[in-house]
């Protein structure tokens, strides 16, 4: 499906209020923790695929799971599996997620006892797993490549004999997601201890009754901190249901948009995100995004649209994501007005020439990633665009499109 996107001439000042979906990280987790401690419920969960992905293989007695686009789902099962004794599965997943290393968590979970073998390129799924009952100890992780591997073990950690002392080796990346499951483990009962490089988890077989909202996707918030930056001083807007104190790293926004001239206020359940009156357009800004990595292509969207030259460092991860989100970012974000664009490893750097006019129509491809059509979108303030794909977005926020009908852009499908 491609989507051709017109906002609307004149952005009216009215707060319309959109209610998020829960936090996929924060489902993707809980799932996995009330599968093995039942006594916990869940209020909220998204309705993300990568969600339902989960659920269903979960709830799956099939031989072969596919979890489609979903990393969370791919790394936190491959633990839970391991430690599955009596089930014998294949565990697969869409062609990108073939390209997406998993052999650190591999090694872990071997090193542990595990039983997975690669079907076909070493390191990288599908995998055959033949659950056991693990048991535990002390085992050491490379921390800068994924934190998602850290957390898969982690999650499993308190149903093992002996629990899990999990050493982090290297620079730990995307700290933020790390420290939501160990805040989840403790919140469900489970003995935890994250000190330096250490993560200490006491073995629990059974928690008393426990019940968990879900907060709202923070990540979904950004396109939003994004469009209330596009448009002029006063535009306002409300989005639910979020907290202050937040296990989500992308709470950041808050700060991030503040020097792209949104203000943040917490009222009740809710946020009100308001474009400032008093924005001074700064001429460059440079954000390192290790803790918030799936806000890249967010910021990078929001500064082609506002002509403030970026550099976005900390990138490393995005390379082995739904996409190489560098280069994606990089070939799309060149179409909309002149501009010079530098990539490294880990960072990209834009640079507007002067009178760098937009384009009257773009095109972008979104390269199987939802974040490139969902980040991309709100550039439709500034021209007629057309987003190819469009589909995409489900994997994390499926009501997108309604939503963006909700403050008048005009969507038609091509
Ligand atoms: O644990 C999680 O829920 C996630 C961790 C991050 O991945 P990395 O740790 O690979 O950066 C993030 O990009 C991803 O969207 C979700
Ligand atoms: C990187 C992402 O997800 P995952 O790694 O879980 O596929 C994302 O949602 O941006």
């Amino acid at each position: 499906m491609n989507l051709q996107l017109k906002a609307p001439k004149l952005t009216v000042v009215e707060k319309k209020a959109i209610q998020i979906t829960g936090s996929k990280s924060e489902s993707n987790r809980l799932l996995i923790l009330q599968q093995q401690y039942p006594n916990l419920k869940i209020k909220n969960l998204s309705n993300s695929d990568d969600t339902v992905h989960l659920q269903h293989a979960l709830n799956s007695g099939t031989d072969v799971l596919d979890i489609g686009h979903a990393g969370t789902a791919m790394r936190f099962l491959t633990a839970y599996l391991a430690n599955q004794e009596g089930r014998e599965v294949t565990l697969t997943g869409s062609a990108r997620m073939k390209e997406r290393p998993i052999g650190i968590l591999v090694d872990a979970l071997r090193y542990l006892g595990a039983q997975i073998d690669y079907l076909e390129k070493e390191g990288y799924p599908p995998l055959r797993i033949k659950g056991k009952k693990l048991q535990g100890g002390e085992v050491t992780m490379d921390a800068g490549v994924s934190s998602q591997y850290l957390s898969a073990l982690l999650l499993i950690g308190a149903q093992m004999e002996h629990g899990l002392q999990l050493r982090l080796a290297g620079k730990l990346t995307s700290r933020p997601y790390l420290e939501m499951t160990t805040s989840l483990l403790k919140e469900v009962g489970i003995g935890t201890r994250f000190e330096e490089n250490h993560i200490h988890i006491e073995p629990k077989k059974t928690i008393l009754n426990v019940k968990i909202t879900v907060e709202s996707d923070w990540s979904s918030a950004g396109y939003w901190y994004s469009w209330v930056a596009l448009q002029s001083p006063g535009y306002a807007m409300q989005l639910s249901s979020y907290k202050k104190t937040s296990l989500q790293g992308d709470s950041k926004l808050v700060d991030i948009y503040e020097k792209l001239g949104v203000a943040t206020s917490f009222e009740n359940d809710h946020i009100l995100l308001e474009k400032r009156q008093d924005f001074q357009h700064p001429q460059k800004l440079e954000f390192d995004l290790t803790q918030q990595p799936d806000q890249a292509q967010t910021i990078f969207a929001t500064c082609i649209g506002l002509g403030i030259d970026l550099k976005l460092t900390g990138l490393h991860t995005l390379r082995i994501k739904e996409t190489d989100r560098i280069e994606a970012m990089a070939v799309e974000g060149a179409r909309f007005r002149e501009s010079e664009i530098k990539t490294s490893p880990d960072t990209i750097e834009i640079h507007f020439l002067s009178k760098s006019h937009f384009k009257d129509k773009v095109s972008i491809d979104t390269y199987k990633d939802h974040r490139m059509a969902l980040a991309f979108a709100p550039l439709c303030m500034k021209t007629t665009l057309i987003i190819r794909d469009a589909d995409v977005v489900t994997k994390s926020y499926g009501d997108y499109w309604e939503d963006m009908k909700a403050v008048k852009v005009n969507i038609t499908e091509i």
